[in-house]
């Protein structure tokens, strides 16, 4: 369970005061997620997500990211609307963190997906692309290459107790995508985590997007990597193609994929996977006393790296060229 910060119900009345959501009828921490504090509110106005942001996310960053739901929804995404006070504030203190309420999306999100939910989220990826290029802010990707040397350097004494070897494969893996990471390719506002307990599903459909905490302006084309990677291996690690396929000739259909892009999808997908192999580990050796979570594990992303270093084709990810 995520929930770093406690909320006691007095607080939360406090809180609640500065929003014309009538009073407070009940509210639970939320089972899921692993990065911030989240509480499911039942108010008189309906159901509404409270959010704590917790340690990764800086305040600073907070009208990106609930700019960016309120510009994508206005373009017909389903994702969360942030809730304002009735001085027009997106966000405030509760608890010693900033904290906001969005509106509670439905659906359920898929923990096995199946070829039809990869096609799905290729659309929806797409759709989210297009929606994104007019907003106006920029944030830039803080764990994309130069944020993650800072991660191996918190993580690489205690690497070797999760595998041994680590600390080093990881440090090689590092210096070669340093060489290999692309530098001019087609930019834009991306999820950046867009995994499948953030995408909620009503059969087949998408209902809608959530978590937009790590969004950012980066290459579009790593996140359709990052989805790759999160929605496309199977429990055993292998990686699905037909899985793969479907995604990419989904989102191509929304967004054709440049040349380029195709050419540097294999090393996108493998900075990927070292990106989450990295905040997993750090997580994972890092759990704050008394937390309610349970941290993902880092090996998982591993596994994944050691494909990436083999399937260096396109054709390799289910990418026709
Ligand atoms: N707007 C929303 N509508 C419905 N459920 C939500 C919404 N936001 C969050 N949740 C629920 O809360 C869980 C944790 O939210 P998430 O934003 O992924 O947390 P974290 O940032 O900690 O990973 C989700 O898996 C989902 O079950
Ligand atoms: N998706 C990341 C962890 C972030 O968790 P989320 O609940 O915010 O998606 C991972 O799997 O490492």
């Amino acid at each position: 369970m995520a929930v770093y910060t406690d909320v006691s119900d007095l607080a939360l009345r406090d809180f609640l005061a500065d929003y014309g959501l009538g009073k407070l009828l009940a509210y639970k921490g939320i089972a899921e997620g692993v990065e911030n504090s989240n509480y499911l509110l039942h108010v008189e106005a309906g159901f509404f997500i409270l959010t704590l942001y917790e340690k990764r996310v800086n305040a600073d960053d907070l009208p990106f990211f609930l700019g960016l739901m309120e510009h994508l929804s206005a373009r017909g995404l389903v994702c969360p609307q942030p809730v304002k006070t009735r001085e027009g504030s997106l966000f405030k203190p509760l608890a010693g963190r900033p904290a906001a309420i969005v509106t509670f999306l439905e659906g359920v999100s898929t923990r096995a997906p199946l070829v039809a939910h990869c096609a799905a989220l290729g659309t929806a990826l797409a759709e989210l692309h297009r929606a994104g290029t007019d907003f106006p802010l920029e944030r830039a990707n803080s764990l994309s290459i130069s944020g993650w040397p800072p991660l191996l350097m918190q993580a690489r004494d205690r690497a070797d107790s999760v595998e041994p070897g680590l600390a080093a494969f990881l440090a090689a893996e590092l210096a070669a995508l340093e060489e290999l990471w692309p530098r001019n390719l087609p930019r834009g506002v991306i999820h950046a985590d867009l995994f499948p307990d953030n995408v909620l599903f009503l059969g087949d459909k998408v209902s809608g997007l959530i978590d937009f905490y790590f969004a950012c302006t980066d290459f579009l084309a790593y996140d359709l990597a990052v989805c790759l990677n999160a929605w496309c291996f199977e429990p055993d690690f292998s990686y699905n193609v037909t899985k793969g396929k479907a995604l990419i000739d989904a989102y191509q259909r929304a967004r054709p994929l440049t040349p380029l892009e195709i050419i540097a999808l294999p090393i996108l997908a493998r900075g990927a996977a070292l990106r989450f192999t990295l905040t997993r580990l750090v997580d994972w050796l890092n759990v704050p006393p008394g937390a309610l979570v349970k941290p993902k594990d880092p090996r998982e992303y591993v596994r994944r790296l050691r494909f990436h270093q083999q399937a260096t084709s396109p054709g390799d990810l289910g990418l026709a060229f």
